[in-house]
């Protein structure tokens, strides 16, 4: 069984990448997004010049008018962590209670601390909830190169019915049925990819660039445990994986905007030159109240949020790790 008619929420990178893929695997697919300008130009077949140019795309039917999303069979929910609260409130009589949702944003609600799951089970109780992550880089996607990722859906059967409907060749889905350990995967990678980016621009070399990547996979795998996940679940695409991808290349907006400060740019002279989402900025925080919250501990992170909440300087950030006392490489 698949999906007919597939919804998706946000017109983005991301949303728009999600859509094409559906689209290829021979789904029905209505975008909805924020911008008219976005909805027009997807819809008259000139693609997304505002947030993935230079990728040619076929018509995708695009609305900025939430109602017409109440016949799609399942919604991929691809609006950035901090507005997807407001834009689920909207669906609330719009859309059947029960409507299977996959969660494609990777952050935490700030202020709220809340994942994803929370945010919708608190605005769309009797939502069939699932969560897609992992290493998928949107324009990528859109590109039709080949790429996989974790679809956690505690429903076996649903899970199967996702993977049915999205899945072909070029975007493979793998079934987990841990929810909290995709979604932590995705938001704590996003703070390490500020981190490794910030190495790089300092200049500290690719030794300290592998060595974060581990120590901060590390941080990932304590604040999951702690909160649920299996530690299975974060070795695989959506932990291990989309932690390499994004810190390894500057074509992740997180690791760009880590780059960026540590080339001694500020965090505001960053954000203010881009569109694009930066989602691990608005998440750190949230990481590091989660951490305090479950008592785990994540200097990386930590210094991450210091750095862009504490006006702690970049030459203090690398003290405060390297200063650090010795200790057993394996503790949970
Ligand atoms: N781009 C990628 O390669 C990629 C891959 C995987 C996951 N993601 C995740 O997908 C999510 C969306 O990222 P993206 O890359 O599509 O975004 P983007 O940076 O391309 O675009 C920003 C999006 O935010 C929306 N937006 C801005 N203000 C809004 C508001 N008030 N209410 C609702 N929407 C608003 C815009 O309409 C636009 O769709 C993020 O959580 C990101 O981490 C992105
Ligand atoms: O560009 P980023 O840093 O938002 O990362 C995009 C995706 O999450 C990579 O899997």
């Amino acid at each position: 069984m698949t999906f007919q008619k597939i919804g998706v929420l946000g017109g983005g990178a991301w949303g728009t990448a999600l859509a094409y893929t559906a689209h290829a695997a021979g789904r029905n697919v209505k975008l909805w997004a924020l911008e008219s300008s976005v909805a027009e130009a997807l819809s008259a077949g000139r693609g997304n010049p505002d947030f993935l140019p230079d990728v040619p795309l076929p018509k995708i039917d695009a609305t900025n008018d939430l109602a017409e999303m109440a016949d799609c069979d399942a919604l991929l929910a691809v609006v950035p962590a901090q507005f997807a609260r407001g834009v689920f409130e909207k669906l609330q009589d719009v859309i059947p209670a029960d409507m299977p949702i996959a969660l494609c944003a990777k952050g935490v609600e700030r202020g709220s601390l809340k994942l994803m799951t929370d945010v919708v089970k608190e605005t769309l109780p009797k939502a069939r909830v699932a969560v897609l992550s992992g290493p998928s880089f949107a324009k990528d996607v859109a590109l039709g190169l080949p790429t996989a990722v974790t679809l956690a859906c505690p429903d076996r059967d649903m899970g199967e019915v996702w993977m049915q409907s999205i899945g072909r060749p070029e975007f493979r889905p793998y079934w987990s049925d841990d929810l909290i350990g995709a979604e932590i995967g995705g938001a704590v990678k996003n703070v390490l990819a500020i981190a490794t980016g910030a190495v790089e621009g300092l200049g500290l070399g690719r030794s300290a660039h592998a060595a974060l990547i581990s120590r901060g996979y590390a941080e990932m795998v304590r604040l999951g445990v702690a909160m649920g996940a299996k530690a299975d679940t974060l070795s695989g695409l959506c932990g291990l994986g989309d932690l390499v991808l994004t810190c390894s290349s500057s074509q992740s907006r997180n690791m760009s905007f880590g780059k960026a400060l540590g080339e001694g740019k500020s965090p505001e002279e960053i954000l203010s030159s881009r569109k694009a989402v930066t989602e691990g900025v608005a998440t750190a925080p949230g990481i590091v109240s989660l951490a305090e919250q479950y008592d785990v501990r994540m200097p990386v992170c930590r210094t991450v949020n210091a750095v862009l909440n504490e006006s702690m300087s970049m030459d203090e950030a690398i003290s405060v790790l390297l200063d650090r006392p010795f200790k057993a490489e394996i503790m949970r």
